[in-house]
């Protein structure tokens, strides 16, 4: 499967039209993708945005000229309905033909708690996020009004108006194994964070493999796609701390606990070495280093890259893909 390389424009990290001129210039470079977070509350406080995402991939799409665009990703599950997610990538499909994918998973803490007040436990939120896809699945291919009581969600006549030409391409999000496997059973390609590359390799994707062919569909035909973030700048040091914003995600504790206020998210983002950053994202003085850790997670299996540009001069960390994209591509 041909490599792609996509950009992960922040709506957390940047204003929506400071994201959105990155995704122009992203575009211009020669990225395959625009990947945009969906989030309501920011893995950092300090400067930080938290814009919706669909209205920002509305205004995205419009000022851009043939690239494919997803959220990286969307939870359907509690402060969205899986019937208004339908609705709105079917919109948006419809409208930019080819050019729309959603990704799903089964959330976060700081983005369902301050609107819903809720948080059910992992195995819950993943059964919720399954049942939520067949509901989403069940509005976009509906010829006839659907009707539906799950155990979550509840269909009463819903009927699409507005379809996209086809189904939507629905990227799974898989972290943990069991998460990887419901990927490969009920998304159409896998997404996931970055982590080991033996990890990747000998756990994530087998399982996603395994959840597809359990399914009975083909795994070689699937994309796995993977987010991580990068900061590229001449002075190394500096290149490390462009990550910090992003250091809340190598907290462990962020995933398992109800922690949803962003200035406690940020408290323990601070704590994070340069050490853990500098093994858990990619860190580069120049091109040659990006390619080479690009090549790392390709040899482990992920063929799509959503890449988030955290290096202290954004328009450099866009601009030096000039020379790493001809480089990663087959
Ligand atoms: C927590 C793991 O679950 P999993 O289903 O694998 O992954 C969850 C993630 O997909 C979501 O949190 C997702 O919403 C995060 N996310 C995101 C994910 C991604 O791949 C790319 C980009 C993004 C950006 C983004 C996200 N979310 C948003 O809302 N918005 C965004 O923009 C996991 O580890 N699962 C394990 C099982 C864990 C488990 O069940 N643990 C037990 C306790 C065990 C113990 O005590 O030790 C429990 O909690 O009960 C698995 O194997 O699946
Ligand atoms: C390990 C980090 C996964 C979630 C990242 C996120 O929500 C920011 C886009």
């Amino acid at each position: 499967m041909e490599t792609k390389v996509g950009y992960f424009a922040s709506l957390e990290q940047y204003t929506p039209r400071d994201a959105l001129e990155q995704a122009v210039r992203a575009e211009n470079v020669g990225f395959d993708s625009i990947w945009a977070d969906d989030h309501f509350h920011p893995w950092y406080h300090t400067n930080a945005q938290s814009a919706q995402a669909w209205a920002w991939m509305g205004a995205a799409l419009e000022a851009t000229k043939d690239i494919f665009f997803s959220t990286c990703i969307t939870c359907p599950i509690m402060r969205y309905n899986p019937a208004i997610v339908a609705q709105t990538f079917a919109t948006l499909r419809q409208m930019y033909p080819e050019r729309v994918g959603v990704a799903v998973g089964a959330g976060e803490a700081m983005n369902e708690v301050p609107v819903t007040g809720e948080w059910p436990s992992v195995p819950v939120r993943q059964a919720m996020t399954v049942e939520a896809v067949g509901v989403m699945r069940q509005l976009w291919g509906g010829k006839e009004p659907v009707n539906f009581k799950g155990e979550y969600f509840t269909l009463d006549k819903a009927f699409l108006y507005t379809k996209p030409e086809n189904e939507v391409p629905l990227y799974f999000s898989g972290m943990g194994p069991k998460g990887a496997r419901l990927a490969g059973k009920y998304g159409d390609h896998l997404m996931t964070v970055a982590a080991d590359p033996s990890v990747l390799k000998n756990v994530t994707i087998p399982n996603f493999e395994k959840g597809a062919a359990d399914a009975g569909k083909d795994p070689s035909k699937m994309e796995r796609a993977m987010l991580i973030w990068y900061s590229a700048d001449p002075d190394y040091d500096k290149a490390i701390e462009g990550l910090r914003f992003w250091a809340g995600c190598l907290v462990p504790a962020m995933f398992k606990y109800k922690v949803y206020d962003s200035k406690e998210v940020e408290a323990h983002a601070n704590l994070v070495g340069h050490d853990t950053i500098k093994e858990n994202y990619m860190v580069a003085t120049d091109a040659e280093e990006l390619i080479k850790e690009i090549e790392r997670f390709k040899e482990a299996g992920i063929t799509h890259f959503c890449l988030g540009n955290s290096s202290p001069d954004k328009n450099l960390g866009i601009d030096i893909f000039k020379d790493v994209i001809p480089n990663v591509k087959d």
